[in-house]
């Protein structure tokens, strides 16, 4: 049966911001969301993500100033249940005297005007079908796994057609293997239904898989949006680089082009264009390639090797450098890595190196 697709709204959020009892947990926040986006809010514990999900599903209120406007209609005076936004939270609970399909059926019933009973029970064939649940209606939620439990929350969340779906941790409860499967079913239903997603980890993996474009939040702001190669290849500050796949990051000063890391005598390409001053620079472990001698590399730091792991497709060489920084060389699982305890030197390109933080030039 061919699922009824609702295009996905616009989200837009201007200037928002929360406040607890004069305490501030939440400032500036603006995000312009595209119908059918797929967003994702990652930061770590405490960083806004809920609050500001709170505030789009309207189970909180923004300190005034701030804008939501959901396909370019202000939600301000539009309390949660007339928003048509649909929430999977992920202790959000089912009701465990209802079969399947009652659990699935009871946004459609508090509607009102509520639809007849014949589109009702379409409506919930379907979702079961998307949900791929079609054997389990009749079940409660206590027969159920968890992964099915979150299938269901999900289904329920959607049987209204909502163009903009609240989706806060729906897997952080499930196990690693079914956690990746629901992450793909859900790539494939946001693409059935073209539905408007945000959703909220603090698992980066997650973000990177299943995103448009990701919203890094940090203290309670924003702190860098973009699509997640964007993100990863380009980081706009040392949190967004380290919190975002693994890096390896120098702190020093520049002069005149040249990068300077204070009693490290290591070797670094030029940085023409920073001005002078501390700068913060990184560079992703799989550019960076480990050698006896150094010669002949941009950039060459020499190391104690300390570590050295095989994953099947590529060497992890960690080593730690004289200014006691851990670093990570990700290599092909063929490359000749000195063994633990001996010298070496990590080398790349210039080309690899983003600098990630400059300071004011002196
Ligand atoms: N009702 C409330 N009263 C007071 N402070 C609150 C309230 N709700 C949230 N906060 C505070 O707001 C800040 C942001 O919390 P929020 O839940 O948005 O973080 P989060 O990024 O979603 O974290 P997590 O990943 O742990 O869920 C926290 O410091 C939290 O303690």
């Amino acid at each position: 049966m061919a699922i009824e697709t609702a295009r996905g709204a616009a989200l837009d959020l201007h200037d928002l911001g929360k406040s607890y009892g004069g305490l501030k947990v939440l400032e500036g926040v603006n995000l312009n969301v595209a119908p059918g986006e797929f967003i994702t809010f990652l930061g770590p514990s405490g960083s806004g993500k809920t609050t500001t999900l709170n505030l789009i599903a309207g189970f909180a209120a923004p300190d005034p100033g701030g804008r939501m406007q959901l396909d370019g209609r202000s939600l301000a005076e539009v309390p949660a249940h007339k928003r048509d936004i649909g929430v999977v939270f992920q202790n959000y609970a089912l009701f465990p005297h209802m079969t399947v399909r009652e659990n699935i059926a009871y946004p459609l019933k508090q509607r009102r005007p509520r639809p007849d009973r014949a589109t009702i029970e379409r409506r919930v064939e379907q979702v079961l079908t998307l949900v791929h649940l079609e054997a389990y209606g009749d079940r409660r939620p206590d027969q159920l796994s968890g992964g099915q439990q979150q299938r269901v929350a999900l289904a329920r969340a959607v049987v209204f057609e909502p163009k903009l779906l609240l989706l806060d941790e729906p897997l952080g409860a499930l196990d690693k293997r079914l956690r990746e499967s629901l992450q793909l079913e859900l790539r494939r239903i946001h693409r059935e239904l073209g539905v408007t997603i945000i959703f909220v980890t603090h698992d980066q993996d997650e973000a990177l898989t299943l995103s448009d474009r990701i919203v890094v939040f940090r203290e309670g702001a924003v702190e860098q949006i973009g699509t997640p190669a964007e993100l990863y290849n380009n980081p706009g500050s040392e949190f967004v680089a380290t919190f975002l796949g693994d890096s390896n990051i120098f702190t020093g000063t520049v002069d005149a082009g040249r990068f300077v890391r204070p009693g490290v005598d290591a070797r670094f390409a030029p940085l023409a264009t920073v001005a002078n001053g501390s700068v913060t620079i990184m560079v992703r472990p799989e550019n960076v390639t480990v050698s006896a001698d150094g010669a002949g590399a941009d950039n060459a730091v020499p190391v104690t090797i300390e570590d050295v792991v095989f994953s099947g497709a590529t060497l992890r060489a960690e080593g730690v450098d004289a200014a006691g920084t851990q670093l990570i060389a990700r290599t092909r699982a063929d490359a000749a890595v000195p063994p633990v305890g001996s010298r070496a030197w990590f080398c790349w390109d210039g080309a690899a190196t983003r600098v990630v933080s400059a300071g004011r030039a002196k």
